[in-house]
C-alpha cells in the first residue's frame, strides 16, 4: 500500500475469561487503516466487530476483555497505553461513534458541557469559540434547534440523536482515525443519506481515516474503499471493495453477499446454520461446519489469510491448497 497508515492493528485478540469458559471474540486480525480512506467490517452479529471497535479506544479493558496483539498509531501501541494515556487519544486523534451511544455520555452533564469538554481538552479553544464549534456542528448534521440541545442531557435524546452528536464532534475534532460502529442504523433513510455525507465530508476535508462497521452492505458499497470480513472473530478475506463486491473468494462472504436482501424477494435469505460459539471454539476453520465448498484439509486449517491477488486476502484452506499446488507444478 502506497497510503499513509494511520492505524496499524497487528495480530489483535480480545478474550474475556468468563466462569465457563474463555469469550473468544477476536482471535489474531491484523487490519491497516490509511489516510483518508474507509475500510468496511462486515460479518453476522456476534463475530466480534463492536469488541475491535470499543478495544481500540480502551472501552473494553474496565469490563475485564484481555487485548493482545498491537494497534499501532502515531508510534504508539493503543492497546499498551493506560486510562489516562488512551483518554488523550480520544477525541483528537482517534474517535468513535457507538452502536449503542447512550453508554459514551455522562448522564450528569449536558450535551453541551460533554461537548466543550471535548473540544477543550484538545484544542485551544476559549469557553465561547467552542460553543460556538459544537453549535455549529450539531447544526450540520441535522440536529434541530443545536442551541436548545445543548442544555439537554443525553438521557432526553434517541440514540439515533445521540449518533449524531458523536458524528458533530467528529466533526469539530477532525480526528486522525474515526470507528464508525453502525453510525446509521437507527437512524430513518433521509438522514442515515445526510450523516453518510457528512462522514464523506469529514474523510474528505480532514483526511480522517476510518473503520466503518455496517449490517448494510449497501452502505459498505457505498461508502468504503476496502472491506474486511469477520467471522467467528477472524478475518477471513480482505480486500478493495469493487472486487470482493464483484469476486468474493471464501464461501462465507459468498453466502454473505447471496444473504442481501433482495428488492424483489420479501424474505431474507439467510445462511444456513449457526456460527460456532465463541466459547469453544475448535481448532480448524470456523466455517467448516457450514461450507458447501469444504474439503478434507478444513477441518485442520486455521483460518490464515493468504495472498490471494494483488490487496486481494483470503483464509481459506481451498485457496491455499491451490496455491501450493500451483507452486508446486501439481496443477
Ligand atoms: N460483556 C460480554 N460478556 C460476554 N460476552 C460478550 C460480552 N460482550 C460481547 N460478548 C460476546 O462477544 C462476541 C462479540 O460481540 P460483538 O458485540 O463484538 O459482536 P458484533 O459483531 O458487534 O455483533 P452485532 O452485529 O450484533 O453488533 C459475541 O459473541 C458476544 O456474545
Ligand atoms: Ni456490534
Amino acid at each position: 500500500m502506497n497510503e499513509q497508515v494511520v492505524l496499524n492493528l497487528k495480530n489483535f485478540h480480545a478474550h474475556l475469561p468468563a466462569k465457563c469458559g474463555v469469550v473468544r471474540a477476536v482471535n489474531g486480525i491484523s487490519l491497516q487503516i490509511a489516510r483518508g480512506r474507509v475500510l468496511g467490517l462486515v460479518g453476522e452479529s456476534g463475530c466480534g466487530k463492536s469488541i475491535t471497535c470499543l478495544s481500540l479506544l480502551g472501552l473494553t479493558r474496565e469490563n475485564g476483555w484481555v487485548l493482545t496483539g498491537e494497534a499501532q498509531m502515531q508510534g504508539k501501541n493503543l492497546l499498551a497505553l493506560n486510562a489516562e494515556a488512551i483518554r488523550r487519544c480520544r477525541g483528537k486523534e482517534i474517535a468513535i461513534i457507538m452502536q449503542n451511544p447512550m453508554a459514551a455520555f455522562n448522564p450528569l452533564a449536558t450535551i453541551g458541557q460533554h461537548f466543550t469538554e471535548t473540544i477543550r481538552s484538545h484544542l485551544p479553544l476559549p469557553e465561547k469559540a467552542s460553543r460556538d464549534l459544537a453549535i455549529k456542528c450539531l447544526g450540520y448534521v441535522g440536529l434541530p434547534q443545536p442551541e436548545k440541545l445543548m442544555g439537554q442531557y443525553s438521557f432526553q435524546l434517541s440514540g439515533g440523536m445521540l449518533q449524531r452528536v458523536m458524528i458533530a464532534i467528529a466533526l469539530a475534532m477532525e480526528p486522525k482515525v474515526l470507528i464508525a460502529d453502525e453510525p446509521t442504523t437507527s437512524l430513518d433513510v433521509t438522514v442515515q443519506r445526510q450523516i453518510l455525507g457528512q462522514l464523506i465530508h469529514l474523510k474528505e476535508k480532514s483526511r480522517t481515516g476510518m473503520l466503518l462497521v455496517s449490517h448494510d452492505l449497501g452502505v459498505i458499497a457505498q461508502m468504503a474503499d476496502d472491506v474486511a470480513v469477520m467471522y467467528c472473530g477472524y478475518i477471513v478475506e480482505l480486500a478493495a471493495a469493487e472486487r470482493l463486491f464483484n469476486n468474493p473468494l471464501h464461501p462465507y462472504t459468498r453466502a454473505l453477499l447471496a444473504s442481501k436482501p433482495q428488492m424483489r424477494k420479501k424474505s431474507l435469505q439467510t445462511i444456513g446454520g449457526q456460527a460456532p460459539s465463541l466459547l469453544n471454539l475448535a481448532r480448524g476453520c470456523p466455517f467448516f461446519a457450514r461450507c458447501s465448498e469444504k474439503n478434507r484439509h478444513c477441518s485442520h486449517y486455521s483460518p490464515e489469510l493468504i495472498q490471494y491477488d494483488h490487496r486481494h486476502l483470503v483464509g481459506c484452506a481451498k485457496y491455499a491448497v491451490e496455491q501450493r499446488t500451483l507452486q508446486h507444478g501439481f496443477a
